[in-house]
């Protein structure tokens, strides 16, 4: 039996809210086979990052290369890479065996917690990946930085968006899960052409945690399905909303979301 195979370059999250473990439960929701190249450890629970050790960045390639070599990807997301030498690793499996049209990068920085999950040094490195991909996936904060334009409203979310095109990706979305108001949850498209708002409802819970992770990876596995980039984006936003309002409640802080809603409403 064939079946589409995703890749998920992203750190351990022992709480499995975010990272490698929510990412494979959304491959597996989309019946796409997937596969991990782990780039750190995380001792991480609901209430936030206890410890982070790195892998070195020759076993992140390894893994890359085990997997794109033997088995073929579809589509890849990249998630907390946390280092520089990381990074550049990546970058050059990218670019060996040619993934940048199935890429997404989610330029993780910070945990919702509020613990940092990339080194500032390493900042330089994901503005050099981000031009390879087909689309980046930056929260509110991650638009600043990137973009320098601090966010309050919609149209900074779009002015973020435009910046940040002009590092080279095809396409843009600045996500809303930390805007204020009316404006939560909204997300900005931007492709070079159209500028698109993308509105669900927002979700009233604490238990946020992995919503990031989730959208890229679920964006990934469409990709590998072989949807078209705007129509995967579109049809993760609502997964996640779904998924928000289905969210677990474990733990005292924020809880992971329910991945698996679809299969209990059955
Ligand atoms: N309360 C909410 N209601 C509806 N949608 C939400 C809500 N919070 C986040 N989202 C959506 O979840 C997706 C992820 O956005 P968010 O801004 O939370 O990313 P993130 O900060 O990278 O996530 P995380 O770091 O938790 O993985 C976006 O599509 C966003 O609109
Ligand atoms: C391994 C890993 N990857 C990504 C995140 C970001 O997710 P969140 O912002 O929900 O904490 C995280 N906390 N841990």
């Amino acid at each position: 039996m064939n079946c589409p195979t995703a890749l998920t370059i992203a750190g351990s999250d022992s709480g499995g809210g975010a990272g490698i473990q929510a990412d494979l439960r959304t491959f597996a929701l989309n019946c796409v086979h997937g596969m991990s190249a782990i780039t750190c450890v995380t001792a991480q629970n609901t209430i936030g990052v206890q410890r982070v050790d790195a892998l070195p960045p020759e076993a992140v390639s390894a893994q890359i290369e085990s997997v794109v070599s033997d088995m073929g990807v579809q589509g890849v997301k990249t998630g907390m890479m946390l280092n520089s030498g990381i990074i550049q690793g990546v970058k050059s499996a990218i670019e060996a065996y040619q993934l940048e049209e199935r890429l997404v990068v989610d330029p993780v920085m910070v945990s919702r917690s509020g613990a940092q999950l990339l080194d500032d040094t390493a900042i330089e490195q994901l503005k050099q990946l981000i031009p390879l991909a087909c689309l980046v996936t930056p929260n509110r904060y991650e638009a600043q930085l990137l973009s320098g334009i601090e966010i309050k409203t919609i149209d900074d979310m779009k002015r973020a968006a435009e910046t940040i095109y002009t590092y080279g990706v095809k396409a843009v979305l600045v996500k809303g899960g930390a805007m204020l108001g009316e404006n939560r949850g909204v997300d900005v498209w931007f492709d070079g052409e159209t500028f698109d708002l993308l509105k669900t409802k927002s979700v009233e819970t604490k238990n946020n945690h992995g919503t990031g992770c989730t959208l890229s990876a679920s964006i990934a596995a469409k990709i590998a399905l072989g949807k078209d980039l705007k129509t995967a984006v579109v049809e993760s936003k609502n997964y996640v909303t779904r998924a928000l309002e289905s969210a677990l409640d474990l733990g005292e802080g924020n809880g992971p979301l329910g991945h698996f809603f679809p299969l209990l409403e059955k």
